[in-house]
């Protein structure tokens, strides 16, 4: 209850923030409705006793009070409806938004490889018009308990007995409420199945997977498979509105069953004269309007309890955001001895099997260092680790000797800069495209023509004719690009950020020829160098290539998750281990002599 109240108070400062007037109004609306239900009923009584005693004056007024309650209730409903929808959705897409960005901030990634986190984010963006919505239906609750307070307050007039009529909704509430949580407990666990079919469904539209789905023909398959996720998953959504639905009729037959007896109270009463034919009207009126009544508080209450689910999800987020951040101590400017790992272990979440294991490392300031292993050997998730984007699960990582735990995150994560080979597709201006890498020089033509450059990506702006204001993607009419350009470009990108402490290019030239590789590695070598001397920068590099890999100072080979040696080309050569076999067998392939085995 507290959290939905923490909720709920941010919720209607988003409101005032979005919308005052809306917000305003939409309060005093809901206040004036609570009060126009009892009103039509007592005028209905004043209208027949007026009759029965014929007081023309009592008529008139009566009439023009029911006119007005009734026109009342039409108008201020239709407009508090409009009034309400408006809000709802600009404070849902308000929360959207925040919802968005407070996942986009969280500095490491983790939680976009748990499938808990991935499933609470779907209930939450599913959820977000709820939790609005709610929010004003918590303030519709309380306009129709007042309203219901009035209606209780006029039944007293006719028999003391009458207001109980009132308690038979709780038992509605209740049956309801548990239809609720039946429905949401079916919401949460088709949460994955949602985004299963949802990957599905854009791997079958996607230009990037529909080259290989032609060819293996597989596209029909996976529709048929994202159609049976589709089905599954509202199918089983349908059931539990159903389930939910049979539940409230037994709500309503309890409810109706209570009207009844007392309509048959008062009519008893009358026949006794102990009660007017006024009196009769005012409860058949209000019979009607308690329905109604009941049904609002029935709705808002059941928006109060979906809206308070989603608050779950809501401060979850924000709560693992914040422990996400902890560190507090600045980064450094620039590195004197270096980075180092002690003892580091890693398992990938959801997994078993550790994929780093007791890691012993020292990268010295201002070094060029090549990380080489076999595929699946854990040389980008060192890579990972060093960045920031996870935490070892055991051994430290330091940075100048300060735990990288105890950094800023976002700060440390400003200190880096690179590429990975998962590069990602941008389809911007090819300005934009490669700006982002620095968003502070997102609009410095020149540093964004620099970084071109020193990527070897000119002949890519050249290629189209826009040149920097070229769109790209075939998403919005823009050039597509070959595989190879888009990776020049994410070097680009990559490379965007002024003087950074740790540059990680991850195999970023995987799609170039080795000529091109080579010259390029030759560039960054002698641009790192300049960083090295200026700040002490390291640069890491993963590559299958020895032709790149023999230019750093240092060369790590990664076997499974441990540091099986390291030292300089010569120097690894020269003791016959495990990077000479793999270099033996490199250079042995791209010569026409049959390869020789390393030994
Ligand atoms: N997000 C993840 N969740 C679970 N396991 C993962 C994840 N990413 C990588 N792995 C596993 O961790 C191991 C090491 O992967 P990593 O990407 O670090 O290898 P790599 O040496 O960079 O390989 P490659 O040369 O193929 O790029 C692999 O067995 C891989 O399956």
């Amino acid at each position: 209850m507290r959290n939905l109240l923490t909720v709920y108070r941010h919720t209607f400062r988003l409101c005032w923030k979005v919308a005052p007037l809306s917000a305003v109004a939409n309060v005093v609306l809901i206040a004036l409705m609570s009060g126009a239900a009892a009103l039509t009923a007592a005028s209905q009584r004043m209208l027949i006793d007026g009759a029965q005693t014929r007081t023309t004056v009592a008529i008139v007024a009566a009439a023009g009070l029911g006119v007005l309650a009734h026109a009342g209730t039409f108008i201020l409903g239709h407009i508090q409806g409009e009034v309400n929808q408006d809000l709802t959705v600009r404070v849902g897409r308000e929360i959207d938004l925040e919802v968005l960005a407070l996942a986009a901030s969280i500095p490491t990634l983790e939680h976009l490889e748990r499938p808990d986190f991935l499933d609470r984010v779907t209930n939450l963006r599913r959820g977000t018009m709820m939790l609005a919505r709610s929010v004003w239906s918590g303030a519709g609750l309380v306009g129709t308990a007042v309203s219901l307070g009035l209606s209780a307050w006029l039944l007293v007039g006719i028999h003391p007995a009458l207001p109980l009529l009132i308690g038979f909704a709780i038992p509605l509430l209740v049956l309801i409420s548990r239809g609720n949580r039946h429905q949401r407990r079916v919401r949460d666990r088709t949460a994955e199945n949602e985004r299963h079919e949802r990957s599905l469904h854009d791997l079958c539209v996607r230009a990037e997977s529909a080259k290989e789905l032609r060819i293996a023909g597989s596209g029909p398959e996976l529709s048929q498979r994202a159609m049976q996720l589709w089905d599954k998953t509202t199918g089983e959504i349908v059931r539990s509105r159903i389930h939910g639905a049979w539940l409230e009729a037994a709500g309503w037959l309890v409810m109706l069953a209570a009207l009844g007896a007392a309509l048959s109270l008062v009519l008893d009463l009358k026949d006794a004269g102990r009660a007017t034919v006024g009196d009769v009207v005012l409860l058949i009126t209000l019979t009607a309007s308690l329905s109604g009544q009941i049904d609002r508080l029935v709705r808002s209450f059941s928006m109060v309890t979906d809206g308070g689910h989603v608050t779950g999800h809501y401060l979850w987020l924000k709560k693992y955001g914040a422990t996400q951040a902890n560190g507090s101590r600045p980064a450094p400017r620039e590195l004197v001895s270096g980075i180092s790992m002690r003892g580091v272990s890693f398992t990938y979440p959801g997994t078993s099997s550790p994929v780093l294991e007791h890691v012993d490392l020292d990268l010295p300031a201002g070094s060029t260092i090549a990380l080489v292993g076999l595929n699946g050997a854990g040389k980008t998730t060192m890579v990972k680790l060093l960045t920031g984007m996870y935490r070892p699960d055991a051994g430290t990582i330091t940075v100048d000797g300060i735990p990288m735990a105890d950094l800023e995150p976002r700060e440390w994560a400003r200190r880096g800069a690179g590429v990975f080979q998962d590069f990602a597709r941008l389809q911007f201006l090819i300005r934009e495209n490669v700006g982002v890498g620095d968003l502070e020089r997102l609009d410095d033509t020149p540093a964004i023509e620099s970084a071109i450059t020193r990527a070897g990506a000119d002949s890519v702006v050249a290629s189209v004719p826009d040149r920097l204001q070229a769109q790209l993607g075939l998403l919005f009419q823009g050039a597509d690009l070959s595989h190879g350009q888009w990776q020049k470009l994410a070097l680009a990108r990559g490379v965007m950020r002024r003087r950074p402490l740790l540059l990680v290019l991850d195999e970023p030239t995987s799609a170039l020829d080795p000529q091109a590789e080579h010259e390029l590695f030759e560039r960054f070598t002698e641009q790192a160098r300049d960083a090295a001397q200026a700040q002490g920068a390291i640069t890491v590099i993963v590559s299958h290539r020895f032709s790149t890999v023999n230019m750093a100072d240092l060369i790590v080979v990664i076997e499974s998750g441990r540091v099986a040696e390291q030292g300089t080309h010569a120097h690894l050569l020269a003791s016959a281990g495990r990077y000479a076999q793999l270099y033996r067998a490199q250079a042995d392939a791209y010569s026409d002599t049959p390869p020789t085995t390393a030994n």
